[in-house]
């Protein structure tokens, strides 16, 4: 097992059972500051489990979850969110009667800014730091020209990326992204490849579930493959893509042994 890393998000020896069965069954991960980390797997391997023991979402039944060095394995997803911690789901979550601008401005309001300079004894960060992180995260998700907008207008990619803008203008050090890609064209999928690199490059922790081999292989430093609630490979992205366990497809991890 290797030394907890002081920033970034790491489980260790995460368990979560749904009766007799264990979806996440005594996981070991670091996702690490300025890296892109994917989490792969085939259906029911328990890659949405994991994320909702390491958003808050979901209580582990053993193990711990620590955000930048400090144990968040029992706090709330709202709390574990105002420490620097943003999730997106798999099933696009927005509140439709508000517009594209008011569901970014949540994102950037429910961040890290209030309860992170509260706790170094600083003011909140008020309107001008709140406009400027939902202007920006518009921007890079291409949204500004929508920003008034109802978001119940939006096709399913623009409300994939909205969804995202939302969690970007959070202003998060650790991003969880589960499925990012999923309904989103080719010019949407660069857009946010080149979002997410970007954001690795300022130094956010990422992980992402993605099921587009692709991008995958484009995006990632490292890749973790999960099988029956089990870290079945860990590694570098090529590495791992090359492991004939993987073989190209997610789905034989699930008949390999570790
Ligand atoms: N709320 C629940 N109650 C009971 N069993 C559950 C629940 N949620 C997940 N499971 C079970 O836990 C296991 C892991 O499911 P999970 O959704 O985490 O897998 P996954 O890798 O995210 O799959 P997918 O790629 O299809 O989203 C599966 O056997 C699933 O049936």
């Amino acid at each position: 097992m290797s030394a907890a890393p002081t920033s970034g998000l790491t489980a260790r020896g995460l368990v979560r059972r749904f009766g007799g069965i264990a979806a996440v069954d005594g996981v070991d991960l670091d996702v690490p500051p300025g890296r892109i980390t994917a989490l792969v797997g085939p259906n029911g391997a328990g890659k949405s489990t994991l994320f909702d023991c390491l958003s808050g979402v979901a209580r582990p039944d053993a193990g711990r979850v620590l955000l930048a060095g400090r144990d968040v394995t029992r706090l709330p997803d709202h709390a574990r969110a105002r420490l620097g911690l943003a999730r997106t789901f798999q099933q696009i979550a927005v509140f439709p009667g508000l517009t594209v601008g008011e569901n970014t401005r949540l994102g950037a309001e429910q961040g890290r800014g209030g309860t992170v300079r509260g706790l170094l004894g600083l003011p909140a960060p008020g309107a001008p730091a709140a406009r400027e992180a939902t202007d920006r995260a518009l921007r890079l998700f291409g949204l500004d020209a929508v920003r008034d907008w109802s978001a119940d207008r939006l096709p399913t990619g623009a409300l994939r990326l909205l969804e995202l803008a939302r969690a970007l203008a959070a202003s998060p050090r650790v991003l969880l992204l589960d499925e990012p890609a999923a309904g989103l064209d080719l010019a949407q999928t660069a857009r946010l490849g080149s979002v997410l690199r970007a954001l690795a490059a300022e130094g956010v922790a990422l992980l992402l579930v993605e099921h587009d081999v692709e991008l995958v292989a484009r995006l990632a430093d490292t890749v973790c493959v999960m099988a029956r609630g089990r870290v079945l490979l860990n590694g570098p992205t090529a590495e791992v893509l090359a492991d004939p366990r993987v073989a190209g497809a997610w789905g034989e991890a699930a008949g390999a042994e570790p």
